[in-house]
């Protein structure tokens, strides 16, 4: 059986593919947040950390692209596919100490890692050249302790 769209809708559709052209090719950020857990201890650290302990680390990317056809700059969905391929994949469940480059598994050095990942990621995926782009990471190691990367302060 051929279901006709009623009329009505599809001047509505048209209506707004005319409105999306304003939007359209505009730079947008947005953000989606996750969460892993892992194990670690610090290294030349006097105080609790020095010994083994666990985090639910929160992890919130921002991520830009240009605004397409339809209203969309970076699709949720491919954010989260990222994280579970560059990040949750190496990370969930493990100990970080033994996992990471050798390095102290502090929340700036993870975050300065976790930001090559993507980034490396979003080449593979082609997406770098369509104009997706980091633009923000914070990573929680608890739920008032976090670190901060932005774009604006790379040299
Ligand atoms: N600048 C940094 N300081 C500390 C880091 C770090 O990565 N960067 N890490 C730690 C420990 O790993 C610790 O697990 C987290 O520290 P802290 O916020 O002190 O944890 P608390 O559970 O004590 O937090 P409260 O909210 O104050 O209870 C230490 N420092
Ligand atoms: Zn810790």
């Amino acid at each position: 059986m051929n279901y006709k769209i009623p009329t009505d809708v599809q001047v509505l559709n048209r209506d707004i593919k005319r409105e999306q052209l304003k939007y359209h090719n505009k730079r947008v950020a947005v953000c989606k947040e996750f969460t892993f857990d892992a194990a670690h201890h610090l290294h030349c650290y006097e105080g609790k950390c020095k010994n083994l302990h666990g985090h639910t680390y929160k992890l919130v990317i921002t991520m830009s692209g240009f605004v397409n056809e339809i209203g969309i700059a970076v699709d949720f969905g491919e954010i989260k596919e990222i994280f579970k391929t560059a990040i949750d994949s190496k990370l969930d469940h493990r100990y970080l100490n033994e996992v990471l480059p050798p390095m102290n598994t502090t929340a700036e050095n993870m975050v300065v890692w976790i930001w090559e990942q993507i980034d490396i990621e979003l080449q593979k995926r082609g997406l770098s050249e369509q104009g997706h782009r980091l633009e923000e990471l914070k990573l929680f190691e608890t739920p008032t302790s976090f670190a901060i990367m932005k774009r604006e302060w790379m040299v």
